[in-house]
């Protein structure tokens, strides 16, 4: 397994129905079944929205401190055995303060989970405050606001939810907080979205890295713009294909052109409870879609670990373990690990 950074996921979508059912059960939340079978057959889609509704719906169960860190808990453990070594990891404060758990709790929780990982797995990990966007400008401005007592809990704010509709636009003011503070920024666009909200993202926003950002490549000037600044794209493609943003077959997905194009795309894996895999899954299914060389998923963990905001020695380390790995396999090392450090 090539050593990579997970830099789109988000951690109420790595709610397993297991967990779901013990957690209801702990919290005495109501299921619309307490089979886990049936439950599972609802993790089925048709759009970005279908499967938001469903995400925000099963986040009841989530109440306590202690169910945050079971949840973050269960998420870098299974990480670790996809060979992820640093994770990002996004969290949706306004859909757990929206239902009066406060944000203390959520971030304390999974905060206590993300200290152990170093311990625990080997790994460094942080969290990523996202703005929803169907709450609209005001409430991401009042959120962030309220969050900046937490502030050395995440490294960045990102912004996610229904795309259509919610252009970057509307959260100018949030991201200007955020960017006073010395906030990373992200942002979902180009998933549902077309290129505009990409060019909103990167002008308005200031982002630093696209989450998505499939879209982009209807766009030539774009491209070139995320080329030559190096903008990363953080790619979910088990995400694309469950949410029907990508066509039906992996070995038709725009991945391989985005390489092609000296893009710095990476691979992820978004809500993997709900998509049908983690990091390792996502790039099994590459694999199985045989589109893609040794030496491409080289260059998807390097351009994974160039992408993250790890301190520059994590970075160089990191890429010094995607190297020996090359070497391992008898494949070329990706020009980024080969350049380690001064990346
Ligand atoms: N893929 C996705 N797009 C937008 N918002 C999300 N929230 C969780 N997953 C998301
Ligand atoms: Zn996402």
């Amino acid at each position: 397994m090539w050593p990579s950074a997970e830099l789109h996921v988000h951690i109420e979508g790595t709610l397993e129905v297991p967990l779901l059912l013990r957690l209801a059960e702990r919290n005495a939340v109501e299921l619309v079944s307490s089979d886990p079978e049936v439950l599972q057959r609802r993790y089925a889609f048709d759009s970005l929205q279908s499967f938001l509704d469903l995400y925000y719906e099963n986040l009841a169960v989530l109440r306590t401190e202690q169910d945050f860190y079971e949840l973050c808990s269960a998420y870098l453990e299974r990480a670790a055995r996809a060979g992820v070594r640093h994770a990002e990891i996004f969290f949706d404060p306004q859909s757990h303060t929206e239902r009066g758990v406060p944000l203390g709790t959520v971030v304390f929780g999974l905060s206590r989970a993300i200290g152990e990982a170093q311990e625990r797995w080997g790994m460094t990990a942080s969290l990523i405050l996202c703005l929803l966007r169907h709450l609209g400008g005001e409430a991401a401005s009042d959120m962030i606001r309220a969050a900046l007592p937490f502030r050395r809990h995440f490294v960045g704010v990102g912004l996610d939810s229904s795309e259509l509709g919610f252009p970057p636009s509307l959260f100018q003011e949030a991201f200007a907080i955020a960017a006073a503070e010395g906030l990373h920024r992200v942002a979902h666009a180009g998933e549902e979205g077309g290129p505009d909200y990409v060019w909103e993202a990167l002008d308005l926003l200031g982002v630093e890295r696209v989450d998505h950002g499939n879209r982009a490549l209807e766009d030539a000037e774009l491209m070139a713009v995320l080329r030559e600044r190096r903008i990363p794209l953080t790619v979910c493609p088990l995400s694309n294909l469950a949410l029907k943003t990508a066509p039906d077959e992996l070995a038709d997905h725009a991945l391989p052109v985005m390489l092609d194009e000296g893009l710095l795309a990476s691979v992820h894996s978004d809500d993997p409870a709900y998509f049908g895999g983690y990091l390792d899954d996502n790039i099994a299914a590459l694999r199985a879609a045989g589109v893609l060389t040794e030496e491409q998923f080289g260059v998807l963990a390097a351009n994974s670990i160039v992408s993250s905001f790890a301190s520059a020695e994590r970075k160089a380390e990191l890429l010094a373990e995607v190297r020996a790995h090359a070497l391992a396999l008898g494949v070329a090392v990706p020009a980024a690990a080969r350049r380690g450090a001064a990346e």
